[in-house]
């Protein structure tokens, strides 16, 4: 049990993340200074929720929401940084899975809800959060450990590096027609929003990680995002398409709002995945055919995503941005250098530092039939932070060479490392942790 101060009139409105843990002899895995680190169970995880909540700026969950929250967090996996009875910092990870070049799926912890409280900061409590998490974290065997960076300063230091990007759009919903050449396959129909709980995460798994950057989704990541949707004061629907052998083979989860006018509202997508290229795209004629809507907003879309080609205007799509997403630490560098594919072509040997988990560091040789350690000298040095970002494919070994990122022995090498790293599309997660 944890007890939390509240505002006087104690109706929630002005609680506060002051948060005080029973003081505990037992689960302590480290002290720096006045700070214990400990893992955090039962109810302790809420309360670590709520500092987290409050760290982006947020009101806590509703207290009949206790029971669902705790239930977003899988057992064992949440940490909590105490001075004296306070909690001050958390961070957590969801067991999952990613999928790599060349299609092997290896497991991945999926980091999140990183909070450090307003009055302890830069005082190394993430510091010392990073290097229990990632000891952790590697002891337990997961070969990755991938994030969503809230400041792109932040986690470089910690060993991750910026693997996938993705681009957010919005399509003019007025001029935003399918070409009439393309064939309409299947049929999509929106499902009861009360019922997605059974659906989605079967409908998710049976569409499958197709493409490299893709993660499995376990329960407890479901069960945190169903609470957020159901609590959303958005108008918040799901629909679902299913191929011509009425097999479902694709969903799509969106909101609505009204912009003010009172008839036209904007649509954003918030979560959607097709088995197919065509599912997808039957996705999408559904969304653009729904009535009174004049933009629908996409914040997390494949950089390479085809949209555009499928209209009429391809003006109607304005690519509004383009950022990091999955943040990828490499926590076994033998195990993920020998999971994925590489195009043929010479051999390079990488010389890999990483001082937080220093087995991986070292040299490896990696040519078109996988990779595995040398003692051979090394044509190419860099961080594991870089060999992250290097390994889904998103960007070349040259581009991190041209920006000092990594050190070559000299242009040759340059272009083999390319061709070896180089994939045929670039890697896309699709899901937000
Ligand atoms: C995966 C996720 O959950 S993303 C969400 C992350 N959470 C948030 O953004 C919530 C608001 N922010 C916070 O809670 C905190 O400021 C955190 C977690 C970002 C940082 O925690 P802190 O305890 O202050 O970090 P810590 O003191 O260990 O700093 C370590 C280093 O990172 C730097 N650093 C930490 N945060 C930032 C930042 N926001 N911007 C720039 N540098 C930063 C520090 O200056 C320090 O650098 P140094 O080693 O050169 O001295």
């Amino acid at each position: 049990m944890s007890t939390r101060s509240a505002s006087p009139d104690d109706s929630g409105a002005g609680e506060t993340e002051i948060i005080r843990l029973p003081a505990r002899r037992t689960g302590i895995i480290g002290r720096v200074s006045d700070y214990a680190i400990r893992t955090l169970d039962g109810d302790d995880v809420v309360e670590a929720n709520t500092l987290f909540r409050a760290a982006l700026h947020s009101r806590p969950s509703e207290a009949e929401h206790r029971a669902e929250v705790r239930a977003g967090y899988p057992a064992g996996r949440a940490l909590g940084v105490l001075d004296g009875d306070d909690l001050v910092g958390t961070a957590m990870s969801f067991p999952s899975a990613l999928a790599v070049p060349g299609g092997a799926v290896r497991s991945m912890a999926a980091v999140s809800r990183i909070a450090v409280r307003a009055d302890h900061t830069r005082r190394g409590v993430l510091t010392m959060l990073q290097k229990h998490q990632l000891a952790d974290l590697a002891g337990r065997g997961e070969v990755f450990a991938s994030l969503r960076a809230s400041e792109a300063s932040i986690y470089g230091r910690f060993g991750y590096g910026v693997a996938e990007r993705i681009r957010s759009i919005t399509v003019r919903s007025a001029i935003a027609r399918i070409r009439p050449t393309v064939p309409r396959v299947g049929h999509t129909r929106l499902v009861d929003q009360t019922r997605i709980d059974s659906l989605l995460p079967a409908l998710y798994e049976r569409i499958g990680l197709h493409r490299a950057g893709m993660i499995t989704r376990p329960d407890e990541l479901w069960r945190a995002r169903f609470l957020g949707w159901r609590t959303s004061s958005d108008l918040i629907r799901t629909a679902v398409h299913s191929d011509a052998d009425g097999t479902d083979d694709g969903f799509v989860v969106y909101r609505t709002a009204k912009d003010g006018s009172g008839f036209t509202s904007f649509l954003e997508v918030i979560d959607l995945h097709g088995a197919t290229p065509t599912a997808t795209r039957e996705l999408w004629r559904f969304l653009l055919s729904i009535d009174l809507i004049d933009s629908i907003k996409v914040m997390m879309q494949a950089v390479d995503d085809p949209l555009e080609w499928l209209l009429t205007d391809r003006r109607a799509v304005e690519v509004t941005g383009v950022e990091d997403a999955t943040w990828l630490r490499i926590l076994d560098v033998p195990t993920a250098l020998a999971a994925r594919t590489y195009a043929g072509g010479d051999a390079v040997v990488i010389e890999v530092e990483d001082p937080q988990l220093p087995a991986n560091s070292g040299r490896y040789r990696i040519d078109g039939e996988g990779a595995h350690r040398t003692e051979e000298p090394a044509d190419l040095v860099m961080s594991v932070a870089v060999l992250g970002a290097l390994y889904l494919g998103d960007v070349a070994p040259s581009a991190l060479a041209c920006s000092g990122w990594l050190t070559a022995t000299d242009e040759t090498v340059l272009a083999r490392a390319d061709r070896l790293f180089r994939t045929t599309i670039p890697p896309y997660c699709g899901t937000f942790f």
